[in-house]
């Protein structure tokens, strides 16, 4: 047990001991419970009209009590003083009967609760936020102890084979798997003897994984640390725990570091606002120091991953340090059918399930996601008690991951409803019409997430880029749902806001920062940042002049009224289409890409596929916020849902 864990307990055991000790004084209080109080002179007069049946007193340290029975059966209570010796005459002349007895006091323990409790559960709840504030785990009373985490060569079954779809980076890393087998015969054998390497690429790309599975192909020991454990509130702890963790590790040698999220430690020195960070700056210099000073044949090799290369400090990279990048991307399709593979490995997965379909629809999806899509899969086939995992699932999976989980509890009166049906049914007209759109997957007007219906698109393909038509396209098919709303329900809701900020974002970028104006010219007139703000990526302004931006705002403006001019045009042309479309939403609340092609074709459209009665509410309960996932953007690739 460590230390936070030990504080936490004893925290608990002391509120434990404050609530059992409330619940004693009461049971204490109950021999006084109920017996109104008299004044001690009253109490005499009344023994004295002999209206006292019977009595109690109780002498203690802290005074008398008595407690007494009247002659009509009332309790009372009164205190009185062991100066008085003339009471027991009285008591005795009255006819009362009486026994005189202890009083209850608490024990040692409970008098020292009661002066101390409040104390000590004070200095509890301090310590465990000093604690928290360290950074949770480890901490006061383990300076410089390294939180990493080992995991035995014995403990690691991670091989390559769990690694899927990024076979480039794999081939890479080979090399590093033969050095750690035998680290004398590689060198032997005139091997360049690797010392970092850095895994670079976005979040749930598998760096961890690859790490982990050079470690189990080798078999040789794991440590693993995040760069933020290191960043601790008190000067040199972290700068400690490093050298610690070396340490450790060339006891254990060969073997392999893992540093996760280096940029924690490994940003650009002075490059902290306020006078920089003493702290962290000290923590990677001790890490530049521990990585130069053992000796490479020990066979220690330091793996570390990041999704910002950009921001690290320049030291870090140099040669003998982490000179050798490794870049695990985004898995394309046929890396997530792979990844897919390896997942379902781990659930039973039914005849109709095929996992290259499933890459299809997942464009920009991670390994992790793909993982978790998996997971959501096999949860979705749980509820409808099934034994093997089918397609429909990962179906309903896809759309819970991508669009957020439905909503069906909440009740939507029926103007509303029809009001989504023709909003939605106006971003997927428009979405099938224009050319460069990405194919309508399925448009729903059940509430996901935040969002009172989805129409959602994937491209066929992995995109890597956008060009100015699908730009364009993009928002008409935006602005479809707005202009449905008033051409069909002669009303404008504020569902319809969303739409229009991600519009204009649109027009903005394209006229800022691709260069995609003829009026203003291939210049970019923003830099992007690079963050990302609330799903959305921050576009500041460079110093442009006022009548430049007025040129800017005009050029924005003519995009978006040509295109919101071409949409509404497009919706008045098919009427028909529009009708036909919002009555199937009506009807079957979603529908997929066959039944939309039928109503373009002018057909009535198919039934649903899965009308059967087994048709489970899935989702049902779940009703979370969880807010669909919009990328950002440097992920081009990713559906969209409108
Ligand atoms: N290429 C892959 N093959 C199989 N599974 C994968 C792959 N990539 C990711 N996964 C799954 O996603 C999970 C998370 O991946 P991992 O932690 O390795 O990603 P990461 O790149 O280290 O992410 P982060 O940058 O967020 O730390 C893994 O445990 C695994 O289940
Ligand atoms: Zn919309």
């Amino acid at each position: 047990m460590n230390n936070n864990q030990w504080i936490s307990k004893v925290a608990i055991w002391m509120v434990i001991a404050m609530v059992l000790f409330t619940v004693f004084k009461q049971f204490d209080g109950r021999a006084t419970a109920g017996a109104g109080y008299m004044a001690y002179s009253d109490f005499l007069n009344e023994v004295k009209a002999q209206r006292i049946k019977s009595a109690t007193i109780q002498e203690g340290a802290n005074g008398t009590e008595i407690i007494a029975v009247t002659t009509d059966d009332r309790r009372i209570r009164t205190n009185a003083t062991y100066l008085d010796r003339g009471l027991i005459g009285d008591l005795l002349a009255n006819d009362v009967k009486f026994d005189v007895r202890p009083r209850e006091e608490g024990s040692l323990l409970m008098t020292l609760l009661v002066s101390w409790g409040p104390m000590l559960l004070l200095i509890g709840v301090w310590i465990y936020f000093m604690r928290q504030m360290q950074g949770g785990r480890g901490g006061a009373f383990s300076f410089g102890k390294s939180k990493a985490r080992m995991l035995d060569e014995s403990a690691n079954n991670v091989t390559f084979a769990d690694v899927a779809g990024c076979d480039e980076a794999k081939e890479e890393v080979k090399e590093l798997v033969d050095f750690l087998k035998d680290p004398q015969k590689f060198q032997k054998l005139g091997g360049r003897i690797p010392r970092g390497l850095l895994l670079v690429g976005p979040p749930g790309t598998g760096k961890t994984l690859l790490a982990k599975a050079i470690a189990g192909e080798a078999k040789v020991p794991f440590f693993s640390i995040s760069g933020s454990d290191f960043v601790e509130m008190f000067v040199g702890v972290g700068a400690a725990r490093v050298r610690d963790m070396f340490e450790q590790a060339k006891k254990n040698a060969p073997c392999i570091i893992f540093i996760d999220e280096i940029d924690a430690v490994g940003r650009q020195r002075g490059a902290g606002l306020g006078g920089g960070n003493d702290e962290r700056e000290q923590t990677l210099n001790q890490m530049l120091v521990e990585m130069d000073g053992f000796e490479t044949n020990l066979g220690v090799i330091v793996i570390a991953a990041t999704n910002r290369p950009d921001i690290l400090d320049a030291a870090l990279l140099r040669p003998g340090r982490f000179d050798r990048q490794v870049y695990v991307t985004l898995p394309d399709i046929r890396g997530r059918e792979q990844i897919l593979k390896v997942h379902m490995r781990k659930i039973p997965i039914g005849p109709d399930v095929s996992p290259e379909v499933i890459a299809r629809g997942t464009p920009g999806m991670s390994g992790a996601d793909l993982a978790n899509l998996c997971n959501e899969a096999a949860l979705m086939a749980a509820r409808r008690n099934a034994r093997v995992v089918e397609m429909q699932d990962f179906e309903k999976a896809k759309d819970k991951i991508l669009m957020g989980p439905e909503r069906k509890s909440m009740v939507m009166p029926e103007e509303e409803r029809r009001n989504t049906a023709y909003h939605e049914a106006g971003h997927a007209l428009i979405g099938k019409l224009l050319p460069k759109c990405d194919p309508v997957h399925k448009v729903t007007i059940i509430p996901r997430g935040r969002a009172l219906g989805v129409t959602m698109s994937l491209p066929e393909k992995d995109r890597y880029s956008y060009d100015k038509e699908y730009m364009l396209n993009q928002i008409a098919m935006l602005f479809g749902g707005r202009i449905a709303e008033e051409v069909f329900m002669n009303q404008m809701t504020t569902g319809a806001s969303n739409d229009f900020e991600r519009a204009t974002q649109i027009a903005r970028d394209m006229v800022m920062r691709y260069g995609m104006s003829e009026k203003l010219g291939p210049m970019v007139y923003a830099e992007n940042e690079g963050e990302v703000f609330l799903g959305r990526s921050i576009t500041k302004t460079t110093n442009i002049s006022e009548e430049t931006m007025r040129q800017v705002d005009a050029e924005v403006r003519r995009i978006i009224d040509e295109q919101y001019a071409l949409a509404r045009r497009l919706i008045e042309e098919n009427k028909d289409k529009m009708h036909a479309m919002a009555k199937a939403l009506l009807e079957w609340e979603t529908i997929d890409a066959d039944q939309i092609d039928d109503i373009m074709a002018g057909r009535p459209p198919r039934p649903p596929k899965d009308v059967s009665p087994s048709s489970p509410n899935t989702g049902g309960g779940d009703g979370g916020g969880a807010a669909p996932v919009v990328k950002g953007e440097p992920t081009p690739q990713a559906p969209t849902a409108a």
